[in-house]
């Protein structure tokens, strides 16, 4: 039997109240490691991430030969960039542990390397589709062999010739269209990946930051190599992801006032923020300023209430991994909320149409799973599970995290089972939530 611990308990009317650093963004943080190591010189990544995902992208580079050095104070990391696209030799395996957005752009950036790599992951993993990236790659000229030809282990042929493709996206994947980048640095021309809907361009615009050239015309982004990239001083803003379980937990917390500063604002990310406006909120954004191509905000939110909308086509990519906790802010808005075209959440850590529905019902809540969103009913009283029924993260950190801030809506005592996922992406979590409780 797995142990389960106790969540956060709301005692008596207290709302989250005060101000939050949340940590360093986790999409960013893997790239400017991976982005530090290609180029020529130092690069200091400030506010990097240090969670586990994060983790395993640092001990990839460092078993391929890349030097890089945690400052004691865990804020800062130096990356000594190779100065070239070519690592160092490994015969064991990279072991990438749950981390999709490693796999997904490792397996582009070392697709040219001049001998055989393996790159194998946790169960959650390597149940996860990777040929949606491996197919665009063998169009480049790399051959890779994937378990049941679509998932981990992956074992990367060697290789020394690239050739730049153009290259229309089947699915909207951020992951997908960076390895192809990462790959088309090292490729003999031009390559141009074409999106059907825009999905988060972290990738292109820290490109950019470290000389790169790639320029997006519509949906068309296009990726000239031979550009040298230069080492940079980095600054990391917080993780929108991370901030959203702070912010639909003040919204939905009566008595809550929480500030968050310094949080990534990237409009390819702010999904969220678009959504819970449609929802009828009011969040503060000030002290706008952009570093390294981008935007971060102070955001300021006060519980106030939802009204139920439908969330569908382009949104859905730029809000993807905040939908579990949209599910629950669904929960407490007046009216039905439906989402649909979400079937990419089945390819997550988890099926998260299905682990979402199965955990939020263990609170009573009426919600229906579709095969491609949910339907969710308004204006529902959360009650804490019985003392037989242990909620669960099933490994999933968003899910973990999404369940705390529920429980908080029960005011009950609530167990959660493999709590130690949301150490995946934010390690200090419930502590946070915790020392945020207070009556005003
Ligand atoms: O590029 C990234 O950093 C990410 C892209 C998204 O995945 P997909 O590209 O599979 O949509 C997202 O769900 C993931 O958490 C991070
Ligand atoms: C889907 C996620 O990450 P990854 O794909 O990197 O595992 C996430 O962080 O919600």
């Amino acid at each position: 039997m797995m142990t389960a611990i106790a969540l956060p308990q709301r005692k008596g009317q207290q709302g989250l109240v005060g101000t939050l650093h949340v940590p360093g963004d986790k999409s960013l943080s893997h790239r400017a490691l991976m982005l530090g190591a290609l180029a020529v010189g130092d690069t200091v990544i400030d506010r990097c991430l240090l969670a586990d995902d994060v983790l395993h992208t640092r001990s990839a580079l460092t078993q391929l030969g890349t030097e890089i050095d945690v400052n004691p104070d865990q804020q800062t990391v130096v990356v000594h960039g190779r100065g070239r696209f070519t690592f160092a030799p490994t015969v064991k395996p990279i072991d990438l542990g749950n981390a999709g957005t490693a796999t997904r752009l490792l397996l582009g950036m070392l697709s040219r390397q001049p001998y055989p790599l393996t790159i194998h992951g946790d169960a959650s993993l390597s149940q996860r589709p990777l040929m949606r990236v491996c197919d665009p790659l063998q169009q480049m000229g790399a051959t890779i062999d994937l378990r049941a030809d679509n998932y981990l282990p992956a074992s990367i042929h060697a290789n020394s010739s690239l050739k730049g493709i153009t290259y229309q996206l089947p699915v909207a994947s951020a992951q997908v269209k960076s390895a192809i980048l990462l790959a088309g640095l090292q490729a003999q021309g031009a390559t141009s990946i074409i999106e059907p809907v825009p999905t988060r361009d972290h990738t292109e615009r820290l490109l950019r930051a470290f000389g790169a050239d790639v320029e997006r015309h519509g949906k068309v982004i296009t990726l000239q190599p031979g550009s040298l990239l230069e080492g940079q001083s980095i600054h990391i803003p917080g993780d929108l992801s991370s901030a959203a379980f702070f912010i639909v937990a003040a919204l939905i917390i009566p008595g809550s006032h929480l500030v968050l500063p310094a949080v990534g604002v990237n409009p390819t990310r702010t999904g969220l923020l678009t959504i819970l406006e449609q929802m009828g909120a009011k969040i503060g954004l000030s002290q706008l300023e952009t570093l390294n191509g981008e935007p971060r905000a102070s955001l300021t939110i006060k519980s106030q209430s939802l009204k139920g909308i439908t969330i569908a086509g382009a949104q859905v990519a730029l809000a993807i991994d905040e939908l579990p906790i949209i599910a629950l802010a669904a929960t407490q808005a007046k009216g039905e909320t439906i989402i649909r075209d979400a079937q990419e959440l089945r390819f997550k850590e988890t099926d998260r149409i299905k682990t979402v529905v199965q955990e939020l019902k263990k609170f009573g809540v009426h919600i229906e799973e579709k095969s491609d969103g949910m339907v969710i009913k308004g204006q529902q009283e959360l009650m804490a599970p019985p003392a037989d029924t242990v909620l669960d993260s099933h490994g999933d950190h968003r899910l973990g995290m999404m369940l705390a801030v529920a429980a908080l809506l029960t005011g009950g005592k609530v167990l959660l089972k493999q709590a130690e996922a949301i150490g995946i992406s934010y390690p200090t979590f419930l502590a946070d939530l915790q020392s945020l409780l207070k009556s005003q």
